[in-house]
């Protein structure tokens, strides 16, 4: 069932492409080759997902698509400490072992980690080939699937080795959400929570009126929350793909947040866990440079208690914290850029801040 007829298009240098948020379509096998086959280029179809996403959706889409096409699945170890080479390699295993060309088709069914994965593999597979993306989580329906970022961790940081690949397509089913775990729940609230605060003040008065039904599973509710964020996401992707300018503001308490996913080792701290956190450390620098106030402060850290996230970081002494920033994708000539906030809704790239007031943010929490 379409939950959007209107539909929503990604816009982009590559090529445009379709996001389509459903209900049923992938839970019930209700019509989901008819959404996805007609992006599916030549015969072959290769679903990349996890051990824990497999029991629960693998079967329907297999079934559906083996009629057309030629399926194989790749079953990859869950978390975030297997967003690495070797589960690449293990694609790349797969699709070598079928003897699979240019006319291969990869399928995302996951969250962000199967997503950012198999978009990296379809970018480097015999220098490219398409791909779409089924994201089952939150995070992965408002974020992580649109806009072509993929790729894997480095020992030392978040990401460090990707490539910038579009989907052919996104379907977002939202009813996967019911079996997700509340705590990744609340992961991809952070996400949600991120583009109110970036992007507009009226959505962030929305959430604080939504965010109730939203973690009560309200999938009408759940949906309306992810055209919203594919749509400010879509426009920003729209305007810089590659993330030479508009498009880092995406980032806003990610470097923070990465820092804290690294140093706690990767999928300890859940990454829309660690993006809320930084997300407070981001807005507190903005109140010490004079541009939110106490109170603004305050119900930031208000709305994400109540999605059931962390507003403080774990304890990290300011030098290793500063030296992991230092790896930062937005450093531009030795200097560290941090995406603060003018006000609530409005949202700069700027290494225009005293660096003793970031030295201060983080010695807050420093060991
Ligand atoms: N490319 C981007 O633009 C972008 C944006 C945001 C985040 N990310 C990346 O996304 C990753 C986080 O994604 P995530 O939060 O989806 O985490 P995830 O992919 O690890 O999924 C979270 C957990 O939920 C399970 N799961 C997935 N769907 C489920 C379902 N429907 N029912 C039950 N369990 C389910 C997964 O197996 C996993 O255990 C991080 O690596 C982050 O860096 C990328
Ligand atoms: O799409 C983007 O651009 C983002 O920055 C979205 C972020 O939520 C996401 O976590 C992204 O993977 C971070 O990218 P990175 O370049 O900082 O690794
Ligand atoms: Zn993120």
């Amino acid at each position: 069932m379409l939950l959007f007829q209107d539909g929503l298009t990604v816009h982009t240098q590559s090529h445009d492409y379709p996001i389509v948020i459903t209900e049923k379509t992938v839970t019930e096998n209700n019509s989901m080759a008819k959404q996805v086959a007609p992006y599916i280029g030549g015969r072959q179809v290769l679903i990349v997902t996890n051990d824990t996403v497999a029991p629960l959706y693998l079967k329907a889409l297999e079934e559906e698509l083996a009629g057309q096409f030629t399926v194989k699945v790749c079953v990859l170890p869950d978390g975030e400490q297997y967003k690495n080479q070797d589960s690449i390699n293990q694609i790349y295993d797969a699709l070598m072992a079928e003897h699979f060309n240019r006319d291969v088709t990869l399928i995302a069914l996951g969250g962000g980690v199967v997503g950012d994965m198999t978009g990296f593999a379809a970018a480097s597979f015999m220098r490219g080939v398409n791909f779409i993306q089924i994201p089952t989580t939150l995070l992965s329906q408002v974020d992580s699937s649109v806009g072509g970022k993929t790729g894997i961790n480095h020992a030392q940081g978040k990401n460090m080795i990707g490539a910038f690949w579009q989907p052919q397509m996104v379907l977002a089913d939202m009813s996967t959400l019911k079996t997700l775990p509340t705590r990744e729940l609340s992961a991809g609230l952070a996400e949600v929570i991120k583009y109110a605060l970036i992007m507009d003040e009226r959505f962030l008065t929305w959430l604080e009126d939504n965010l109730p039904a939203m973690m009560a599973l309200d999938l009408a509710v759940l949906g309306e929350a992810v055209k919203r964020c594919c749509q400010y996401k879509a426009d920003i992707v729209a305007q810089d793909e590659r993330e030479s300018g508009v498009r880092a503001l995406l980032n806003f308490g990610h470097t923070f947040g990465h820092v804290i996913e690294t140093h706690q080792g990767y999928g300890n701290w859940l990454h829309g866990e660690a993006v809320a956190a930084g997300m407070v450390q981001a807005a507190e620098l903005s109140q010490k440079i004079g541009w939110l106030t106490t109170e603004e402060v305050a119900r930031i850290k208000r709305l994400l208690t109540l999605a059931n996230l962390p507003v403080t970081p774990p304890p990290i002494d300011v030098k290793t914290a500063l030296n992991l920033m230092g790896h930062d994708k937005k450093v531009k000539h030795g200097q560290i850029r941090l995406i603060l906030l003018k006000s609530l809704g409005k949202a700069v790239l700027t290494n225009d801040f005293d660096t003793n007031l970031l030295t201060n943010v983080l010695s807050q929490h420093s060991e």
